[in-house]
């Protein structure tokens, strides 16, 4: 569902790049979290599965298509195939609950009589039944996000990616979220989920991928948030106990 062939990204010419050389593949209807410290590249791999930015060197297939060389105009079909949800929700604010998720349809042309019938219903997926006339401003953090969420996925992507989707909410409230895309997984959409949040990350036991200065350093079925010593093997490895999230190998300058 999405590859990255050798993928780097290089904002400014001479910087160390925000990803290097990654190599990853996502199948269609897996969950993978997406760890690491603050600008380990986490945000600059979303967005090139948007094609938000494009990558300097390497390949992405996203759902079927190599997106690196995609023709402009085809990036809005791109778009439709991948949800998106952010750590702050990005509701338009003057506009209803129920607005708000229809819009997402109008922008693609949805008939109106579908938007009538799809919103409630993806409402009611996300337990928002009852709340379609309230503004943003009138709901929860957690409320909000359900909204975002249902924003995302009303028009049925193959692809839901979730930027820190709990970075605003408290524990409790996080865990419903979580519990929200466990089961939009479930019924089949991949989601890519970027995330700081070590609790989740160790309760959920999905697939987790660690990026350190722009380098995958661990890509781990059911893992953990940081990389559990190996009782077998003590000291065997550098790479192993908590210190591994903050301290991986240092990148060497590329200028790809
Ligand atoms: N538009 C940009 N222009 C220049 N450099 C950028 C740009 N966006 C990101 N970077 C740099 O790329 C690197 C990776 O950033 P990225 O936002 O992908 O990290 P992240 O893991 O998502 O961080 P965070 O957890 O703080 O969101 C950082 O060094 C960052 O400064």
């Amino acid at each position: 569902m999405i590859r990255f062939d050798k993928v780097s990204k290089v904002y400014k010419r001479g910087a160390r790049p925000a990803l290097d050389r990654v190599s990853l593949e996502v199948e269609r209807g897996e969950f993978v979290f997406l760890v690491g410290a603050s600008g380990s590249g986490k945000s600059t791999f979303l967005r090139l599965v948007l094609r938000e930015e494009r990558a300097t060197s390497g390949r992405v297939h996203v759902a079927g298509r190599e997106i690196t060389t995609l023709s402009q105009w085809k990036v809005p079909g791109l778009r439709r195939q991948i949800g998106v949800v952010f750590q702050d929700f990005r509701l338009l604010q003057n506009k209803t609950v129920f607005e708000n998720v229809a819009f997402a349809q109008q922008v693609i042309g949805r008939p109106r009589h579908t938007i009538a019938r799809e919103v409630p219903e993806v409402l009611e997926l996300v337990k928002l039944a009852g709340k379609g006339k309230r503004l943003p401003h009138e709901l929860s953090g957690g409320e909000q996000q359900r909204v975002a969420i249902a924003r995302a996925i009303v028009n049925r992507p193959s692809i839901l990616l979730a930027d820190e989707p709990t970075g605003n909410l408290d524990p409790a409230t996080s865990a419903g979220i979580m519990r929200l895309l466990d089961r939009i997984n479930s019924t089949g959409t991949t989601v890519v989920m970027a995330t700081h949040d070590e609790v989740i990350v160790d309760q959920m036991r999905k697939r987790v991928v660690q990026l350190v200065d722009g380098e995958v350093v661990r890509d781990e079925a059911e893992g953990r948030y940081v990389l559990q010593p190996d009782p077998a093997a003590t000291g065997a490895t550098g790479a192993t106990g908590s210190g591994a999230t903050e301290n991986g190998p240092t990148t060497q300058e590329r200028t790809a």
